[in-house]
C-alpha cells in the first residue's frame, strides 16, 4: 500500500499517480486487483450509486457505510473519503471531530474536503495527525450556487485559485483535486505546488488522473462529463446478460443439469 509520504515523492520523479473512485465492495476489489494507486470513496455515490441528482443529500452515515465496504474490498490500497455536505461547515469543532469520526471509523487513509473555505479545519485535524486532500476549481456540493460547469475561466479567477491552492498546501493538504478548469490554469498550479494536484477534467499537465468508476465503465450511467472517457461498457454487457438470464428463465433452459439438486429423497 502506498503511504502519504509516497505521493510527494511521485510528483518528484514524474510518476503519474492513478485514482478512481470506489464505492462497495466489488468496485473496490476490481480497483485494487487493477492496481490502481489510490481510492476515493466519492460523494458522488449519492449520483452514482444512491440515484440522487447532486451530492447534497449525502450523509455522514452514507459516507461511513459505503467506506467500510470499499475498505474490506481493497484492504491493500490507500483509500481517500470525501467529507459530504453539511458535515463540516456549520462550526469548527464539529467539523474537527467529524473529519477525526470518519477517519477512525472507516479505516479510511486520508479524508478529502471541498474548497477554501476549511483551511483552519485542514491545519487542526493534520495537526491531529489525518493526512487532507483538498479539492479545488468545481467543487460538486456548492452545485447550487455554480452548477456543473467548468470554472476558474477568467485571468481573475484563475490567479484567485492559485492562491486558494497554495492556501490549501500551506495548511497540510498532502494532495489537491483539481476539477473542471482549464488546462493551462492545472499546468500552473501543479508546477506552483509541491503537493500533487490530481485532475478531473483538468487537462494532462498535472500530477495524476481521478475518474468516477461509473463513468470509466460505464455503468448506470447516460449522460458522460466532458472531461470522461469511457474504458468498457458495463450497461450493454450488464443488460445483454441480464436478458439471457430472463430469456433462458421463460424457455425452461435455466435451471439445467449443472445448476441443479439431484439426489433423490422420494421413491419412485
Ligand atoms: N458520474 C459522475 N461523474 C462525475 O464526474 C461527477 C459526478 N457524477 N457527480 C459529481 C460531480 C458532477 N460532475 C460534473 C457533471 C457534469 C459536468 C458537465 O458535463 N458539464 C458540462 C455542462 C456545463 C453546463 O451545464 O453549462 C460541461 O460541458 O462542462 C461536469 C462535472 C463531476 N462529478
Ligand atoms: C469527482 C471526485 C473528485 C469526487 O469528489 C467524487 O467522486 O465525489
Ligand atoms: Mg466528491
Amino acid at each position: 500500500m502506498k503511504a502519504t509520504s509516497d505521493w510527494k515523492q511521485m510528483k518528484r520523479e514524474g510518476d503519474r499517480i492513478t485514482m478512481v473512485t470506489a464505492y462497495d465492495y466489488p468496485s473496490a476489489r476490481q480497483s485494487e486487483a487493477a492496481g490502481l494507486d489510490t481510492l476515493l470513496v466519492g460523494d458522488s455515490l449519492g449520483m452514482t450509486v444512491l440515484g440522487y441528482d447532486s451530492t447534497v443529500q449525502v450523509t455522514m452515515d452514507d459516507m461511513i457505510h459505503h467506506a467500510k465496504a470499499v475498505r474490506r474490498g481493497a484492504p491493500d490500497t490507500y483509500i481517500v473519503v470525501d467529507m459530504p455536505f453539511g458535515s463540516y461547515h456549520a462550526n469548527e469543532d464539529d467539523a474537527v471531530g467529524n473529519v477525526l469520526k470518519l477517519y477512525q471509523q472507516t479505516g479510511a487513509n486520508a479524508i478529502k474536503l471541498e474548497g477554501v473555505g476549511c483551511l483552519d479545519i485542514i491545519r487542526r485535524t493534520v495537526a491531529a495527525g489525518v493526512p487532507i486532500v483538498g479539492h479545488l476549481g468545481l467543487t460538486p456540493q456548492s452545485v447550487g450556487v455554480t452548477g456543473f460547469r467548468m470554472q476558474a475561466g477568467t485571468h481573475d479567477a484563475a490567479m484567485q485559485l492559485i492562491e486558494d491552492a497554495k492556501a490549501v498546501e500551506a495548511a497540510g493538504a498532502c494532495m489537491v483535486v483539481l476539477e473542471a478548469i482549464p488546462s493551462d490554469l492545472a499546468g500552473k498550479i501543479t508546477s506552483t505546488l509541491s503537493i500533487p494536484t490530481i485532475g478531473i477534467g483538468a487537462g494532462v499537465d498535472v500530477d495524476g488522473q481521478v475518474l468516477v468508476y461509473h463513468d470509466v465503465l460505464q455503468y448506470g450511467t447516460d449522460r458522460l462529463p466532458k472531461f470522461v472517457k469511457p474504458y468498457a461498457d458495463f450497461n450493454t454487457a450488464g443488460v445483454e446478460g441480464l436478458r439471457a438470464y430472463a430469456e433462458a428463465v421463460k424457455a425452461a433452459r435455466f435451471p439445467d443439469e449443472d445448476t441443479t439438486y439431484k439426489r433423490k429423497v422420494f421413491e419412485e
